[in-house]
């Protein structure tokens, strides 16, 4: 299973993050966000984050001038898409290269259906709680309407991902994420993360070396 730790915020706390190695770092460029990091976090910081963590940057219907630019300077290697950007653009970069992961926000089961457009656009789906902030609540959606999932393209479980949720998670049979996105029930502050609480985390998922 992958793992992506996302809102991080500060140089020192990215420094105690990286040598945990989780699979992507997420970096929220959303200016509403108590997360957003651009003119706060000096681009070399982020690139800088070491092999083979995936830099990822989190956008909200901005257009694909401001992705590329922000991709840019902060040398991103994943774009997620956390608004109602169209299908089209997530091609557009994923041509570009990028590693496209695209939020959908899970109501109920017809929700899925708005997937479908999707698949083949992006490398992951990412399911997440719907809000009017678009994420970062710390809110969890019914895992089980993933039950119903019947796409191919393999997904992130997002939303409200807490300390307390890795026996949960260790043992899904009836859903298969191909990573989980943690976030803000990992902070001691927007953007500041328990480092410890990730690393207990992480250990207690057990995951292959
Ligand atoms: O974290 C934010 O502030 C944020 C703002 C706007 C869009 C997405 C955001 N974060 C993403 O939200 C989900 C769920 O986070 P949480 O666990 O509920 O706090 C996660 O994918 C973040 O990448």
């Amino acid at each position: 299973m992958l793992i992506k730790v996302c809102g991080m915020k500060y140089a020192a706390n990215i420094a105690l993050l990286s040598p945990l190695k989780p699979d992507f770092m997420g970096f929220i460029f959303y200016k509403k966000s108590p997360r957003y990091v651009h003119g706060l976090l000096p681009p070399a910081v982020v690139s800088d984050i070491p092999k083979p963590i995936k830099k990822t940057g989190v956008f909200v219907n901005a257009t694909q001038e401001e992705i590329l630019a922000m991709a840019d300077l902060y040398q991103l290697d994943a774009i997620q898409l956390h608004g109602q950007e169209s299908p089209t653009l997530c091609q557009d970069l994923k041509d570009l290269g990028y590693i496209v992961l695209k939020a959908f926000h899970l109501k109920n089961e017809n929700d899925m259906a708005a997937t479908s457009p999707y698949e083949g656009a992006c490398d992951f789906f990412l399911f997440d709680t719907p809000s009017s902030a678009h994420g970062g609540t710390g809110q969890k959606f019914s895992w089980q309407l993933l039950e119903a999932y019947q796409g191919t393209c393999p997904y992130f479980l997002s939303g409200g991902i807490g300390p307390d949720d890795a026996k949960t998670l260790k043992n899904l049979s009836t859903i298969q994420p191909m990573g989980i996105d943690i976030n803000s029930r990992f902070e001691r502050e927007p953007g500041l993360k328990n480092i410890g609480a990730i690393q207990t985390f992480i250990e207690q998922l057990e995951l292959p070396k």
